[in-house]
């Protein structure tokens, strides 16, 4: 599914990414690490949002450097900022945007976007503003727009930083229910519970490559030191 060998990334200047060779088949993936330690950087390296500065990075056999047009599209990616994400004024022209970009029937758009809102518990937020809604109903939204497009694999760079409690539930259930693999950077280490591998970034490296008992025993002593 994804592939990365001999990969550094630099921006504005500075490595913020070096010496990560890995393959990643598993169908939840993890990725955790201190701020600033390079969780974002690697999340946007798996669609092609940042090249590598050496080495190849492969999603689904595409490379993200000659094919980072395929890529986007069959990697769907979620701002730690909905605002990053939310071009419309109205919800539902916002979820309708990408989908009217790949030419999908004006019929089945709306179809598509009512069945998402519902899965939100965002029935009748249609008209709604985007602009007037909660930062927490601003990120579901983002991640609607997102999984209305059926991506092939899910990267949320820290998805729930916004929520409570309860939407934090709904947005973890929502993308287990796409049934698309997913690669999930977060702080909230409890979302990792039950995850197939964890991948922990320290100072740009990859500090540890486990399940997530081990992995997240790693991270701590890392944060305790
Ligand atoms: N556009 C940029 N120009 C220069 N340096 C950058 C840029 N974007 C990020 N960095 C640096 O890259 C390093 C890794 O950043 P990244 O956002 O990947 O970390 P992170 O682990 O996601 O952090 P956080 O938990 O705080 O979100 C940081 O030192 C950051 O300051």
């Amino acid at each position: 599914m994804i592939e990365l060998s001999g990969v550094a990334v630099e921006r504005g200047g500075r490595q913020v990414l070096r010496g990560l060779d890995l393959h990643l088949v598993e169908p939840r993936i993890g990725i955790v690490g201190a701020n600033g330690s390079g969780k974002s950087s690697f999340a946007r390296l798996l669609n092609g949002l940042l090249l590598p500065s050496a080495g190849r990075v492969r999603v689904f056999g595409l490379d993200t450097i000659a094919d980072t047009k395929a890529v986007r599209r069959s990697v769907g990616f979620l701002f730690q900022n909905p605002d990053h994400q939310i071009v419309y004024p109205s919800v539902a022209e916002d979820l309708a945007f990408g989908l009217r970009n790949r030419g999908v029937p004006k019929p089945e758009i709306a179809a598509r976007v009512a069945a998402m809102l519902d899965r939100f518990g965002l029935s009748g937020f249609e008209d709604r503003l985007t602009h007037e809604l909660s930062g927490g109903e601003r990120q579901l939204v983002a991640l609607a727009g997102i999984l209305v497009l059926e991506p092939r694999l899910l990267v949320l760079d820290e998805p729930t930083t916004l929520l409570d409690r309860r939407n934090t539930r709904r947005v973890m259930a929502a993308v287990e229910a796409a049934g698309r693999p997913i690669v999930l950077a977060t702080h909230d280490l409890a979302l990792l519970d039950g995850f197939d591998r964890v991948l922990v970034f320290d100072g740009g490296r990859l500090a540890c490559d486990a399940g997530p008992a081990e992995a997240l025993a790693a991270y701590r002593r890392l944060a305790d030191a």
